[in-house]
């Protein structure tokens, strides 16, 4: 029986997250399944209670917008909207990526930021939480467009930055391109060569070697830890993902590398499906080197289909792993992917599941491993970045691929154990929540009211 404090002290904080900001229906659904998760954590630990840690949590520390003008090979000027939004930094500096998509809003930004609160807590490598971005849509632009805009955008953001203050990476249309135009103009500003000031850097210049990789292997490790609870291994298992970009493609080398037939994938255009496996290197020169889309793959693996109907979850397989966006798993994609037999759904992406699509998943037994936890190793990856730099060494692959696998197996028993504590064995949303809250609570508790 759920003590009556606890439900409607949870429920008092929602009714003010709502009332506080309004059309922001993706930080409300983010900030509900936590809370839901916090309620047994509350009626055992009443001493969160007091010091209204889960009012200050839900609150971000500082919000930025601010105004992105640059102009285009045309000599068009063009102005866009950048955020940041700094929501916790309990443990570290605020850490967590940028964002360039044409309908970036503060609310996405702002759940973005806060499940990066129970990620960063996860890995426990002294890490707070940041999100932000800008509505710019880097698809289509010169080199020299992305740079003039990437030059103004740090214009404004630089002065918050600093490796002991806020430390952003990439996401979404921020990958080694933007970051090396960010970290130029940075450098610029501020003239300071501060390494640690932003993550996802390359490798000969301050980057960390596997942080490409790192959140597409992460989240294979940590489907492999998954399937090690039950005496099974990726071997022989058939996976599809969603996406081709960063995640996705790292995925599905670390997939194939432990022997997954990895069949299907997708990009905003439609999917791709072939029974041979899918062909990696073909992939990536169509991802990463001519920037294309998924229909020219069929050109070059005459077996392999392109389609725009349905969805990649049409296609049967053990394992899906959403790796694109938010919310694009719904629930008929669940009822699909639970007809054709999955036994893991492993998020890649952040929160791509929608809520109901969860609950089916939940339904029928299936294990599902939210992105807080499964995709963890990016940021835990670039915390590593952070802690190369201070030290002024750089690792091998080898070895900071061995560290980012521990801190997956630490993450995955981590939520093992909540949920276990917590009552809900194999709830791994519950496991990741209630962890992760745990390490930023003690610490607010411990800095006072701040
Ligand atoms: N890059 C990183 O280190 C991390 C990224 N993530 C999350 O992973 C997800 C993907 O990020 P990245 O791979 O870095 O971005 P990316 O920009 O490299 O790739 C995104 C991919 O998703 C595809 N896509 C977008 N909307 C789609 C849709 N509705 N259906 C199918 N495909 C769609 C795009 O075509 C592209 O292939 C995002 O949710 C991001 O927040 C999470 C942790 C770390
Ligand atoms: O490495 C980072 O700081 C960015 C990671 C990120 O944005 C994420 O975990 O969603």
């Amino acid at each position: 029986m759920m003590s009556v404090d606890a439900s409607s002290r949870i429920e008092a904080v929602y009714a003010d997250v709502l009332r506080r900001n309004p059309g922001e229906a993706e930080f409300h659904q983010a900030v509900r399944e936590v809370l839901h998760s916090l309620e047994p954590v509350l009626r055992k630990r009443p001493e969160y209670a007091e010091p209204k840690l889960v009012e200050r949590l839900v609150e971000p520390e500082r919000q930025l917008l601010f105004r992105v003008p640059w102009t285009d090979d045309a000599g068009e000027v063009h102005v866009n909207r950048g955020f940041r939004v700094e929501f916790s930094s309990a443990l570290g500096p605020y850490k967590g990526g940028l964002r360039f998509v044409p309908q970036l809003s503060l609310g996405t930004v702002k759940f973005l930021a806060f499940e990066q609160i129970f990620k960063n807590a996860l890995t426990g490598l002294g890490i707070g939480a940041g999100k932000g971005g800008a509505d710019f849509d880097p698809k289509g632009r010169s080199d020299a467009e992305v740079m003039r805009f990437c030059q103004s955008f740090m214009t404004e953001l630089h002065r918050h930055l600093g490796e002991h203050t806020d430390v952003p990476a990439g996401d979404i249309g921020v990958g080694s391109r933007e970051i090396g135009y960010l970290f130029g103009q940075y450098k610029r500003l501020t003239n300071r060569y501060e390494a640690g000031a932003l993550t996802g850097k390359g490798t000969g210049w301050g980057g960390s070697q596997a942080r490409t990789e790192a959140t597409g292997y992460g989240t294979v490790h940590f489907v492999r830890e998954m399937l090690a609870t039950r005496g099974e291994d990726l071997a022989g298992h058939r996976v599809v993902l969603s996406g081709s970009g960063n995640v996705s493609l790292f995925a599905v080398e670390k997939a194939q590398a432990l022997g997954a037939q990895v069949v299907a994938c997708s990009d905003s255009s439609g999917y791709v499906v072939d029974e041979a496996g899918l062909d990696l290197d073909l992939l990536k020169e169509i991802k990463l080197e001519r920037r294309g889309r998924l229909d020219t793959y069929p050109e070059a693996r005459p077996g392999a289909r392109f389609s725009t109907r349905g969805s990649v979850y049409d296609v049967q397989c053990d394992i899906a792993l959403p790796c694109a966006t938010q919310n694009e798993l719904h629930e008929e994609h669940a009822v699909r992917l639970v007809k054709n037999g999955v036994k893991v759904v492993a998020e890649g992406a952040n929160m791509p599941c929608t809520p109901e699509a969860v609950d089916v998943l939940r339904e029928a037994g299936v294990r599902y491993g939210p992105g807080k936890a499964a995709n963890a190793g990016g940021v835990a990856t670039s915390a590593l970045e952070m802690r190369q730099n201070a030290a002024r060494e750089s690792w091998t692959f080898a070895e900071t691929e061995s560290r980012l696998a521990a801190v997956m197996r630490d993450i995955h028993t981590e939520c093992v154990n909540a949920a276990e504590e917590f009552g809900s064995p194999e709830d791994y949303v519950l496991g990741a929540n209630a962890a992760g809250f745990g390490r930023v609570a003690e610490a607010m508790r411990a800095q006072g009211v701040v």
